[in-house]
């Protein structure tokens, strides 16, 4: 790990504006509902299915990297008692505490994500329904740092049994290696045999969160599935989505995205 580079890095997240990150990644027309070919309801396929299994349960779920957004636990949170969000960033961290916390629309407004949820899962849920269940199980949100050998610190009582990342690891590291470390760090909260859900950028350099313009480390589909082979995981299933020219709008350079379902090695 370069610890040059990872200083870096959380220097240049300390102008991170969550509103700007969301307005560029989750608004039309990146959020754009009506067709299979766009990325929310690609991505949003991806976890409804694995999660529509059933063989991925237990008692807490992490999420590495939460950021400002939930819509990664939206499949979630029918199979886990506790679910627990984290991230660097404080700002982050009251996003989501702003967002359960919120009656009105003080928050960031989810509801076109978990009616489209609601929908792919074909289960009839109210999407208001959902939304109350995600905000119950969602009981922690802890600070992290995925370049320390131990992300959480002293947070964590036991390893999880599942964690749940998007658009992070790759976000947060200057280079391969500090990636394939970071991803070494996380595999500690997880339990042998667990599961753990990537849903990442392919072949990015930057992204845009208002003042701040991050690095992103460019990898390729067999980086990951690399990464997660050298860190003792059985890949269950790989998937990915090309970026159509129209959600090309400058607000970073991703080419696709990568899904990912590994498993802990017992
Ligand atoms: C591109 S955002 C992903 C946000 C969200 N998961 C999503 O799907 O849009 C990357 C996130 O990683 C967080 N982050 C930055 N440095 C980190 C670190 N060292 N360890 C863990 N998370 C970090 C940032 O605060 C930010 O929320
Ligand atoms: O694929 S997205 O357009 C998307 C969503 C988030 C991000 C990127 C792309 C690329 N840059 C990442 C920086 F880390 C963050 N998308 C946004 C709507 S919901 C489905 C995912």
């Amino acid at each position: 790990m370069s610890a040059a580079g990872v200083t870096a890095v959380a220097e240049s997240y300390q102008s991170f504006n969550p509103r700007a990150y969301l307005q560029n990644n989750y608004t039309l027309p990146r959020a754009n509902f009506t067709s299979e070919e766009y990325a929310v309801p690609w991505k949003l396929r991806c976890l409804a299915d694995t999660f529509a299994t059933g063989e991925i349960r237990g008692q807490t779920l992490i999420d590495i990297g939460t950021g400002p957004t939930i819509y990664q636990l939206l499949s979630a949170c029918d199979y886990f008692e506790e679910i627990v969000a984290t991230d660097y960033l404080e700002v982050n961290r009251a996003e989501i505490r702003c967002w359960l916390s919120s009656k009105s629309s003080v928050g960031f407004d989810w509801s076109p994500f978990i009616k489209h949820t609601c929908k792919i899962e074909g289960k009839g849920e109210a999407w208001e329904e959902k939304e109350q269940k995600l905000k119950k199980k969602l009981k922690k949100i802890l600070p992290i740092d995925v370049h320390q050998p131990t992300p959480l610190g002293s947070s964590l009582s036991e390893p999880a049994d599942a964690l749940i990342s998007a658009f992070c690891l790759e976000a947060v590291s200057p280079d391969r290696q500090s990636f394939d470390q970071a991803l070494r760090n996380v595999t500690t909260l997880l339990k042998p045999g667990g599961h753990f859900l990537m849903i990442g950028a392919l072949e990015e350099s930057f992204y845009l969160a208002g003042e701040a313009k991050l690095s992103v480390v460019p990898v390729t589909e067999l980086d990951v599935k690399e990464s997660f082979d050298k860190n003792g995981y059985r890949i269950r299933d790989f998937r990915s989505y090309s970026m159509p020219p129209n959600l090309m709008i400058g607000v970073d350079d991703v080419k696709g995205i990568f899904f990912v379902h590994a498993q802990k090695l017992a």
